[in-house]
């Protein structure tokens, strides 16, 4: 489905390749995370697949065609096979929640009668059933990622590529992305995602690339962040503590779906300096509590989701018991194990305040340690079937695509290219500046930098 022969990327002025002699490939249906070190080159594995860069040396075929056979003028109907997620969300922050996702459709002129039905049955796949007049900012950020999702996924793509779809999200709203995530994939669609969190992939343990300095050093099946035995260092800044935050928060759900939201929640499980520690744990609640409604959300996926998930998979099937674990087993087993596990303050607790940012250094924990401390992604209960509507979702998206005539760019046309207000800054978005959304998202061939071209000018072109 996806494959590199000896690829290389080399960036104009760079002394060292960003990726560097990659032979790899990634079969249909898998679910493979592409992890390494910031600067690793795991974008420019992305951007390489969604023909966004072209490599120096090697050959990439996607979905059966040599990347190097695609005309410029073509590369938009290639596109269309792939669906982009990317960390900051990138919605049209004028478009209610429906026309986000209708404008994936409209830029390759489906009809309106086509729009009205698969929207919204794309935004009940997602969770949003009911939320398609709401306008960005009036969602959360688990939310906005689940229209960036929805909006992906319209079009019905074989391969969904996710650039740390999960990196601006707090742990909780993210199990509930990579559940959604893992439904995606259950319904046949192979799934990319490049991420930094450890505590994800040792839960879902799928296929694990990882690149440093632009080389596979490692291609695993069913594998964790790191390698087996392997201790890693975490670094936390406020706002994303992984370990104490995802069973905090994972206890909180428990919490409410029991309907005790009075009872306390665990402790965390990183030892920190007393004060510090204090207004740590107390800020994580605070933000978690805010959080519970969504996560909940998202934890519990709709039934429109099982219904959607899941052609056989026969790895997911071979799952070991252990990750069936309810969500209540879970959050409890982990806040004691993490409780246990809690190291002495002085061994983990170097708390310092600069400018402004509380810097904790966690505790070195093993692999073990983590993938049972960090219940973040919680495995779907036995709902997953194989449905009427999996597989036309299945069948939809090996179908041929059309050419399409000349599309209607009015109305869809603006873009304001920040993000969600209040949320950071993503360095991902100023690394393809000079690409429109509709070319971002495969819809439009990259024409390179315009003059004003800050707006958007969609539509297909032939
Ligand atoms: N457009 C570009 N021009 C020049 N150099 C680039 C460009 N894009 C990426 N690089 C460089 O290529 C290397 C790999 O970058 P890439 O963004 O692929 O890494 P990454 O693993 O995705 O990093 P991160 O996790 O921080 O997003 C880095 O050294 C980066 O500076």
């Amino acid at each position: 489905m996806i494959r590199f022969d000896s690829v290389t990327k080399s960036y104009p002025g760079q002394t060292r390749p960003a990726i560097d002699g990659v032979t790899v490939e990634i079969l249909r249906g898998e679910f493979v995370f592409l992890v390494g070190a910031s600067g690793s080159g795991k974008s420019s594995f992305l951007r390489l697949i969604l023909k966004e860069e072209r490599p120096t040396a090697g050959r990439i075929h996607v979905l059966g065609q040599d990347l190097r056979t695609i005309s410029t003028r073509k590369v938009p109907y290639f596109r269309r096979s792939l669906g982009v997620v990317f960390q900051d969300f990138r919605l049209l922050s004028n478009k209610n929640v429906f026309e986000n996702v209708a404008f994936a459709l409209r830029v390759i002129g489906k009809s309106r009668g086509y729009i009205q039905s698969a929207v919204p049955e794309t935004l009940k796949l997602v969770g949003l059933d009911g939320k398609g007049k709401r306008m960005p900012h009036e969602l959360s950020g688990g939310e906005q990622q689940r229209v960036a999702i929805a909006r992906a996924i319209v079009n019905k793509p074989q391969v969904l590529l996710a650039d740390e779809p999960t990196g601006n999200l707090d742990p909780v709203t993210s199990a509930g992305i990579m559940t959604l995530l893992e439904r995606i994939n259950a319904g046949g669609t192979t799934v990319v995602m490049a991420t930094h969190e450890a505590g994800i992939v040792d839960q879902m343990q799928r296929r694990v690339i990882e690149l440093s300095a632009g080389e596979v050093v490692r291609d695993e099946r069913s594998a964790g962040y790191a390698v087996v035995g392997e201790t890693v260092a975490v670094t936390s800044v406020v706002g994303a503590v992984p370990a104490d935050r995802a069973a905090i928060a994972l206890a909180a759900v428990d919490a409410e779906a029991d309907e005790e939201a009075e009872a306390p929640v665990a402790a965390p499980a990183v030892a920190t300096d007393g004060a510090v520690a204090d207004e740590l744990v107390a800020s994580i609640r605070a933000d978690e509590a805010a959080q519970t409604t969504d996560a909940a959300d998202g934890a519990a996926e709709p039934e429109a989701l099982a219904a959607a998930a899941s052609v056989a998979d026969e790895e997911a099937a071979a799952q070991p018991a252990e990750r069936a674990r309810s969500k209540k087993g879970a959050a409890k087993a982990a806040a004691a194990e993490a409780a246990e596990a809690a190291p002495a303050p002085e061994q983990g607790a170097d708390a310092e305040e600069e400018s402004g940012t509380v810097t904790v250094a966690a505790p070195k924990v093993t692999r073990q340690g983590m993938r049972d401390a960090q219940p973040l992604y919680v495995e779907p209960e036995e709902r997953d079937e194989v449905t009427d509507e999996a597989a036309e979702i299945t069948a939809a998206a090996t179908m041929p695509v059309e050419p399409l005539p000349a599309a209607d760019a009015e109305g869809d046309a603006d873009e304001t290219a920040s993000g969600p207000p209040g949320r950071p800054a993503v360095p991902a978005a100023s690394k393809s500046a000079h690409l429109t959304l509709a070319e971002r998202l495969g819809l439009r061939s990259p024409a390179g930098p315009r003059a004003g071209d800050d707006d958007q000018e969609v539509g297909p072109v032939k």
